[in-house]
């Protein structure tokens, strides 16, 4: 018999937070946060075992979408490496139907024509993102998945979170991110904004000059500097002292290079909580675009895709205030034998779309290569096309 999924896991590299069944949940959108954050606020200090007390969940990317909040009736706070190690087989499947509802066509043209809007002058980034859906041939085995998640991205942070509270068959996020919203420990908070990749390469010359051309890429460098200019922005009044440096620095996942950037800073009030924080942040350029509300504007015009938890940022607040909240991505929505794999591509006036289409698949295989034997990692290919890889 499968072992039960908890509604909430996090591993990171340092902690692992599981979060089992529901003791009381928080409800509201990011358009008025301050009532939920009130109570949630109060429901920690009025909690009768303080270090135990804590809520998890995830924001959503839209304004209008519900929050998923909730205190779990039982929680476990680890510092240990996660007690999902040992796994890293692919977990054999075979999605039946594919594709039904790729959107990458419609996603090259709406790169083309945001990059259009920036270079016009409407807006200075946008994240366009697009999902890609395949029914298996089993239901994954979702703590299997989530062991060769964690087995293969140490340094990220892998999670699944039931989305769907209550419905008899659970639809759940799962992904492994790299990407640091926000941590706070006491009155210091760090933040690790990633914006700017490029897909890595089996071959090792080739990966590491990928890697250095990224950083010596203009057009990166900009989609990198908008992010951090906004995380820096959004924690300065909030924080005594920030420190970061001014060069980015690359950092890999098993699929990706990414530009990144650790901003810390020391808070002025230590009431505020981590989620709090996180509800400041969020959505950073990083997942949405510069200015926020016209990136949202140009989304929703242009993007064919509910995006529910994916983009939004996830994590954990405990009793005191300290928690991570990570950024939403590299993930896929599972129910049954259902899988929807999501990713986005920060876009500026210098985007070429099919480079970006190839990033958002590159981007993909977090999840796909864990989920699915290798030869069906791949975006969809003909029949003909399959046929002479196999030959
Ligand atoms: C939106 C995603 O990635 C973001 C995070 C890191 C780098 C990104 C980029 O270079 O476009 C994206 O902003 C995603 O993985 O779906």
């Amino acid at each position: 018999m499968r072992a039960d999924v908890p509604a909430f896991f996090l591993a990171g590299p340092t902690r692992t937070v599981v979060g089992e069944g529901e003791r009381e949940s928080f409800h509201g959108t990011l358009r008025a946060p301050e009532r939920w954050l009130a109570e949630i606020d109060g429901a920690l200090a009025a909690s009768d075992d303080p270090r135990a007390a804590l809520v998890v969940g995830a924001l959503p990317f839209g304004e209008d979408a519900p929050v998923r909040l909730f205190r779990p009736a039982r929680a476990l706070v680890s510092d240990a490496w996660g007690a999902t190690t040992g796994a890293s087989r692919a977990i054999a499947r075979t999605p039946i139907d594919r594709a039904a509802h790729d959107e990458s066509g419609g996603f090259v043209d709406a790169v083309a024509q945001a990059a259009g809007a920036i270079r016009g002058g409407a807006l200075k980034k946008v994240v366009l993102a697009r999902a890609t859906e395949l029914t298996v041939d089993q239901r994954p085995d979702v703590n299997a998945l989530l062991a060769v998640l964690r087995a293969r991205n140490p340094h990220g942070f892998t999670y699944s979170l039931d989305v769907a509270p209550g419905a008899s068959d659970p639809t759940r996020l799962v992904g492994a991110s790299p990407e640091l919203l926000l941590s706070r420990r006491g009155t210091t908070v760090v933040s690790v904004p990633l914006a700017g990749s490029s897909p890595r390469c089996a071959d090792p010359i080739e990966d590491r000059e990928r890697a250095a051309r990224l950083l010596r890429s203009p057009k990166d460098r900009h989609e990198h500097e908008i992010v951090v200019e906004h995380v820096v922005a959004s924690l300065a009044p909030l924080t005594r002292a920030l420190r970061f440096e001014r060069e980015p620095v690359v950092s890999a996942t098993p699929t990706m290079w990414h530009l990144s950037t650790r901003i810390e800073g020391t808070l002025r009030d230590r009431d505020l909580s981590s989620l709090r924080l996180a509800v400041a942040l969020h959505p950073t350029p990083a997942v949405c675009g510069l200015p926020t509300r016209a990136a949202r504007e140009w989304i929703a015009r242009l993007e064919a895709l509910d995006r529910g938890y994916f983009t939004g940022a996830l994590g954990y607040t405990r009793a005191g205030g300290d928690g991570d909240w990570i950024v939403a991505i590299r993930c896929a929505e599972i129910a049954g034998a259902r899988v929807r794999v999501f990713a986005g591509a920060g876009i500026v006036g210098s985007s070429d779309p099919e480079l970006e289409l190839a990033e958002t698949s590159a981007k993909m295989r977090t999840v796909l290569g864990a989920l699915l034997p290798s030869r069906e990692v791949d975006p969809p290919r003909s029949h003909a096309e399959r046929a002479d890889d196999e030959r």
